[in-house]
């Protein structure tokens, strides 16, 4: 097959490595099952590509930002195979796992609802929903930060795509399943066979049932809110009204459950494990807190935070940053090259994965001096000039490129200014941070002590 035509990879020589350490038959295999985060962050130090085998299959890893940048803006060459074909099944054809003329479609269609103009509106009523969230902490309480982040953000990506249409115990039920669709959704792409997923096991049967419930949930948003016709401002409101630009095509309610489905996968744990880690990081860091502390009450005071004050919000959306930098929630993802190419001027054969991993770039110190501190005047004025481009990767690149991270982003910062403004959250002595590499880096089990401020 004749090489495809493709962006060629940045004119310079690059190196190319082996990962030491290959055991037969497995190859690197049960290095990156077992400590995935140490092993892929091993590699840079061995080139720019480097080469490790999974069983009898050769793989690469993505190792400089450029060509990672390479990978992710030629999606015709280095293709969402391999688990993306699996998750299809599981998530139907949505933005996140669809590829080619119909993603393509897809994000023309479906992006103008993430504009940033929309957010505003989106956001509007997080603040209030955190506050009602942290009624019910109480001085010198513990509790895990990674949970109490997990239920607050149900409740704000509720909000967010289907404003006021659902009650409390119904997105308590979605969270549930959610959590459920999420591991069984891991589990299953990295499966290499699809059998274990057909038995009846009482495992298989949680995650069918979680699966269909949470579908018929939001199936019933979809109807309440077709039936209605009333533009509710919200994600659903816009999706359910979105037209492509040529065509004129919408989405039909299928493709919509597909995409909220999708959103909700994609969005709610990666952006609960990130606010787990900031209050952790902040735990572990007085300074930076009082500083944050500073910031908020100056540019906020006592009423809830929205949109238009992020700006004034400087120090506290650099150390959103850092947390990204340091605990990526996508800490890995993967395209197979679909024709035979080139990476680096090293050939890759039609159907050998392509890795790139933000937790490898994040924390090679070529990139980053100090990749294990936590730093986040990195990301503030001159000093921030000084990153190398494409090094800070938390929403990926090219045309798969997070379409939630501005509103990630702005759920965020508003959720750590509300909680930020009344509590301090100190870290259990003796409890260490333990992030567990999953379908997300979530933060594992994180108790924390709440001080009224
Ligand atoms: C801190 C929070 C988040 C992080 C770190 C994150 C990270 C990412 C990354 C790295 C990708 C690209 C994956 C790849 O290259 O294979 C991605 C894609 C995606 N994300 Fe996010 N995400 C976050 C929040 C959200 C939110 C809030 C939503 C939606 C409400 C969302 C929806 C999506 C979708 C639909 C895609 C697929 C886009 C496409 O293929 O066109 N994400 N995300």
């Amino acid at each position: 097959m004749n090489p495809a035509k493709v962006s060629d990879t940045p004119a310079r020589s690059w190196s190319l490595g082996s990962a030491p350490g290959a055991v037969p038959l497995l190859g690197h295999a049960l290095a990156l099952w077992r400590r995935p985060l140490e092993f892929l962050a091993s590699l840079p130090a061995h080139g720019d590509v480097v080469e490790f085998r999974l069983g009898p299959s050769r793989a690469y890893l993505a190792c400089h930002p450029e060509l990672v940048h390479h990978v992710l803006v030629n999606p015709r060459v280095f293709d969402k195979g391999g688990v993306f074909d699996k998750a299809r099944q599981l998530l139907g054809n949505s933005l996140s796992v669809s590829r080619g003329d119909d993603h393509r479609f897809q994000r023309r269609l479906i992006q103008p609802a993430f504009h940033s103009t929309r957010i505003a509106a989106y956001t509007a009523g997080v603040g209030d929903d955190t506050r009602r969230a942290i009624r019910s902490w109480r001085a010198g309480r513990t509790q895990d930060i990674g949970e109490a982040m997990h239920a607050l953000l149900m409740q704000v990506a509720a909000r967010t795509l289907f404003s006021t249409s659902a009650d409390e115990e119904t997105v308590e039920e979605a969270r549930q399943c959610l959590r459920t669709v999420s591991q069984g959704i891991y589990r299953r792409t990295v499966a290499p066979l699809g059998i274990m997923e057909k038995l009846p096991t009482p495992g298989n049967r949680r995650y069918d049932h979680a699966n269909a419930r949470l579908r018929e949930i939001v199936d019933t948003m979809i109807d309440e809110r077709r039936r209605s016709e009333e533009d509710h401002g919200d994600l659903l409101s816009t999706l359910l009204r979105a037209e492509h630009p040529e065509t004129g095509q919408r989405l039909t309610d299928e493709e919509v459950l597909d995409q909220v489905v999708t959103f909700l996968v994609a969005g709610s744990e990666t952006t609960a494990s990130t606010l787990a880690f900031v209050f952790h990081l902040l735990g572990a860091h007085p300074e930076a807190e009082r500083r944050v502390h500073a910031e908020i009450d100056a540019a906020v005071g006592d009423r809830s935070p929205v949109f238009d004050d992020l700006p004034r919000l400087e120090f506290t959306r650099a150390v959103i940053t850092e947390a990204l930098r340091l605990y990526p929630p996508s800490w890995m993802s993967m395209r197979v090259a679909a024709v035979d190419t080139e990476l680096g001027g090293h050939p890759v054969p039609a159907g050998t994965m392509v890795v790139y991993s933000a937790h490898a770039l994040h924390h090679n110190p070529e990139l980053f001096p100090d990749p294990e501190e936590f730093v986040p005047e990195r990301w503030l004025g001159e000093r921030a000039k000084e990153v190398p481009r494409g090094a800070l990767l938390p929403f990926g690149a090219g045309s798969h490129k997070c379409i939630g991270d501005v509103l990630a982003l702005t759920e965020t910062a508003l959720i750590v200014a509300t909680i930020a403004s009344r509590w301090r959250l100190r870290p259990v002595p003796g409890s260490v941070l333990r992030p567990e590499p999953k379908a997300t880096l979530e933060a594992g089990p994180l108790p924390m002590i709440c001080e009224p401020r």
